[in-house]
């Protein structure tokens, strides 16, 4: 049997969890991205930058997966995906 000592174990969760915010955070920038190519397309083909129907779509799933946090997450992720309203 292994033993491991509390400080170890914490040490250990806290490196799968930077790795896990470093992934997080580059699929933010990637979805930044993709976002800035949908926004661009639609601009350049005479519309607006924000699609409100599509915003509420994605606030919902966010709030079906995750509560009242996800809400305020995806609204976080929209900021950043296409500046303040
Ligand atoms: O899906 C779109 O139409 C987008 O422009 C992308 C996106 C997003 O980042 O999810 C950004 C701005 C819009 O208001 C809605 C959604």
């Amino acid at each position: 049997m292994t033993t491991t000592t509390p400080e170890a174990a914490i040490a250990d969760a806290r490196e799968r969890i930077d790795t896990l915010d470093d992934r997080i955070i580059g699929l933010v920038q990637e979805r930044m991205a993709v976002s800035a190519v949908v926004q661009q397309t639609r601009i350049a083909s005479g519309g607006r930058r924000v699609n409100l129907s599509r915003e509420m779509e994605i606030l919902g799933r966010y709030r079906d997966a995750l509560g009242r946090p996800g809400t305020a997450l995806a609204m976080t992720l929209l900021e950043l995906c296409r500046g303040r309203i």
